[in-house]
Formats: structure tokens, sequence, C-alpha cells
């Protein structure tokens, strides 16, 4: 399988704790990953870092896109936070999603804050919401949707864009077990049907069982690690590229959940 993300010798400092202590990472396109540990051990600093909302200390961190290989951890702010927009998609507890929009609006939105119009983001939202089973709630605001309709909305924000990896952290964390499982089928079904790599950081043992490998952190360092990659040898320089993807759920995957 080839790399997609590739991180080397990770280290991410706070006051009086390490976070990420010379961490070596390297995820395979389309796998999915989960990324265990005790509290406070690293999850979350090394999904931020990987995903570029946090900078690390030292390291490399490496994304093999279909031009050439950008290495964020060299990018400005503005280019990396249209990496972000771009080649990212998002899937976190709460915060990526506005309760003052609609569920069609809070979809449209990763969309044109691309560049796209208006007509064509709502237009592939309707489609994305529809294939995880919210048509005829386009329309409904956050409040009006259940805790895990709001993880659906989610889940079709993060992958609007095309994104190729989708970072999630706890995306079940605050749904009852039965709900918890519905939108764990929804989100790995999505990401698989359209050939993306999904990071998910948990402390759930049913959503670690559910991905392809399991990678558990310890005072900050890997642990254990259940499917090692081939590293893909030294890290690229820095580029500036960043493709436009395909934005359409796959036609395989809307057969699968438009039911
Ligand atoms: N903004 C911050 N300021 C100071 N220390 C921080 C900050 N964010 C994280 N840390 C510390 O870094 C270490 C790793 O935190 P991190 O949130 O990555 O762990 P985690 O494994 O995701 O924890 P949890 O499972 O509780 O969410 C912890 O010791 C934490 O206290």
């Amino acid at each position: 399988m080839n790399a997609i993300l590739h991180a080397q010798q990770l280290t991410k400092h706070y006051p009086g704790s390490i976070a990420l202590d010379n961490v070596d990472f390297t995820a395979s396109a389309g796998q999915s990953i989960a990324i265990i540990g005790p509290s406070g051990s690293g999850k979350t600093t090394l999904l931020h870092c990987l995903a570029g909302i946090l900078r690390p200390d030292a390291g490399a961190i490496t994304l093999n896109t279909p031009s050439s290989p950008l290495r964020l951890d060299t990018l400005g702010d503005a280019a990396l936070s249209r990496l972000r927009r771009e080649e990212f998609g998002f899937v976190f507890q709460q915060g990526m999603l506005l309760p003052e929009l609609t569920a069609l609006e809070n979809v449209a939105l990763a969309l044109m804050l691309n560049g796209t119009d208006r007509a064509t983001s709502e237009a592939r939202a309707a489609e994305w919401l529809a294939a995880l089973g919210l048509a005829g709630m386009e329309q409904r605001r956050l409040g009006e949707l259940s805790g895990g309709q709001v993880q659906r909305v989610a889940i079709a924000r993060a992958q609007v864009t095309g994104a190729r990896v989708v970072f999630a952290d706890e995306p079940t964390g605050a749904l009852d077990s039965a709900t918890s499982k519905e939108v764990l089928d929804v989100l790995l079904h999505s990401v698989a049907a359209n050939g993306r790599t999904l990071l998910v950081v948990t402390h759930d043992p049913n959503v670690a069982a559910r991905c392809e490998r399991v990678v558990e952190l310890r005072d900050g360092r890997i642990v254990a690690d259940s499917g090692t990659v081939p590293a893909p040898g030294p890290a690229a320089p820095a580029a500036q590229a960043v493709p436009n993807p395909p934005a359409a759920p796959s036609a395989n995957f809307k057969g699968a959940f438009n039911v």
C-alpha cells in the first residue's frame, strides 16, 4: 500500500510535559487506523500535528499528494489552512459544525470555503446527506437533530470536499452504544467506499476493533502498532501545490446507504 501521511521524529512539548516524544508514524492510503492509549498519552496531540492543526516542535510530516509530496511542517499558516480545507476532513465530538446553520448549509459551507459556488455546493451537500440517511432533514438546524444525526452531518462535511484523509477524535464519545455503532458503521463504510484514509482517536475498544490497524501511545511514544508500514524514505522537500480532488460520494457508497 502507498504511504499517504508520514511523520518522522515528531516531538511536541508543553510546559511540564512531553506530549510527543520522537514519534515515527506512516499511514497507508485507504487504511482505517485507531489511535488508542491512556488519557494524556498524546493521542490528540498526534492527531492535531498530523492534521496540520498543531505545529510540532521538531520532526517532519509529509502528505503524499498526486502532484508532489507536501511537507506540512514547513508550510506557512495560509497554505496549511488551505491544505486542511482541501485535503483533510474532520469529525470531532464537537466544534466543527455551526449550530445556527442548517444541516445542508453546514455541509455546503465546506465546499463554498474552497470556492465552489453555492448552488453546486448545496447540490453536493444534499447528495451526501441523502447518502448518509439524512434525506428530508436538510433544512433542520443542529438542535433539531439527534446526536447520531449531528455526527452524520459531520461525517458528510468531512468528506464532501473530496478530502483524502479523515481525522476523527472520539467521534462516538457522546453517543449511547447503539447510536455509536450506527455512526461508526456510517463513518467506516463511507470512508472505505470512497478510498479515504481514516485516523481515529478513541478510548472505545469497539471502535478500535473495527479499524484495520491499531496504534497505541503511552507517554508520548508509540508502544504498539498492529500494522507498521515501511517508511517511504527521507522526508520530502517543501512544496506548495494543493490539488483539487473530486467531491461527490461514490456510486457504490450512495447505493449502500440510500435505503
Ligand atoms: N494546550 C496544552 N497545554 C499544556 N499541556 C497540554 C496541552 N494539550 C495537551 N497537553 C498535555 O500533553 C499531554 C498529551 O495530551 P493529549 O491531549 O494529546 O493526550 P490524549 O491522549 O489525547 O488525552 P485524552 O485521552 O485525555 O484526551 C498531556 O500531558 C496533556 O496534559
